[in-house]
């Protein structure tokens, strides 16, 4: 009998996506995470591990905690005055609640970027070149180079690469957001969280985006809130899916998809709620 036929009979238990998670490097892990606006429970122990160099989609229905969820990722939920938490959430091993971690740094290492294209109201250079002065790049030499990399990282350089000094409010939306992209290339990150970011784009535009997502994941880890499921089956690797603060089921995307474990998730793929 050969090797190969010995393998076949031996009887391998299924590896679920959390436990593949925890054999490769998780960027994220969140553990037994709850947060409350007052006395509203907003994430409800939430259990998850986020996988480097792969596109992770956060669906459910509006209000039940993803943006929360994303907004914890990088501390920006603290903000809100009446935010209290409790678990953890460790970014590279270590656990971003505590009281000496340096947000600043945390911040530089996991870019945003927003559901409506926010750029400042500055030319499209200086909106790249913004991160990069303030850690302190003032060489132009540099920054020429910076400028360019993060808006080709970004799919937008050749339409915009004789516009640079053009206000970024002059482009469309959808090149407004491959700038905002390319800004957060340029701080060199190592995660990008995009809340929805195609929700105010045209479908032409979505599909730039959605294509240079599949692109950025060779070089860095993604986690993207959407509201569209034809969306998170079509760029992403895993997928969790919140209902009411919890996470309902986290499995790879064609799981989730194909074969949910949850009522719950496939009557909300299925478009029965939400
Ligand atoms: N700044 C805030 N202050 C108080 N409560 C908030 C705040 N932001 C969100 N919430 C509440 O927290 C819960 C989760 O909201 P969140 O925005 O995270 O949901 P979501 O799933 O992203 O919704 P949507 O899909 O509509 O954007 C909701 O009950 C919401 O009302």
């Amino acid at each position: 009998m050969n090797t190969a036929t010995i393998k076949t009979k031996i009887d391998v238990p299924k590896i679920t996506a959390t436990e593949q998670q925890l054999e490769k490097d998780s960027v994220y892990s969140t553990r037994q995470l709850n947060l409350w606006y007052g006395s509203n429970h907003a994430l409800k122990n939430i259990d998850l591990e986020i996988g480097e160099n792969e596109v992770t989609a956060i669906i459910g229905p509006s209000g039940c905690g993803k943006s929360t969820y994303l907004k914890t990722l990088n501390r920006m939920v603290e903000l809100v005055p009446s935010v209290k938490t409790s678990g953890e959430v460790q970014y590279r091993g270590r656990n971003i609640f505590e009281a000496n971690y340096g947000v600043e740094e945390l911040r530089t290492r996991v870019g945003m970027v927003f559901q409506k294209p926010n750029p400042f109201p500055k030319s499209i250079y200086d909106n790249i070149a913004y991160g990069p002065r303030i850690h302190g790049i003032k060489n132009r030499k540099i920054l020429d180079e910076i400028v360019e990399k993060s808006l080709r990282g970004a799919a937008i350089w050749d339409e915009v690469k004789d516009r640079l000094n053009e206000n970024a409010y002059g482009i469309s939306g959808g090149q407004q957001q491959r700038v905002c992209i390319a800004r957060t290339l340029a701080i060199e990150p190592d995660v990008i969280l995009m809340d929805e970011p195609t929700s105010a784009l045209d479908p032409i535009s979505t599909l730039k985006i959605e294509e240079l997502v599949q692109e950025l994941k060779e070089q860095y880890s993604i986690i993207i809130v959407t509201h569209n499921m034809q969306q998170a089956a079509r760029i992403s690797d895993k997928t969790a899916f919140f209902l009411n603060g919890e996470v309902i089921e986290y499995d790879s995307t064609d799981t989730i998809f194909s074969n949910p474990a949850d009522k719950r998730t496939e009557d909300y793929i299925s478009g029965r709620f939400g």
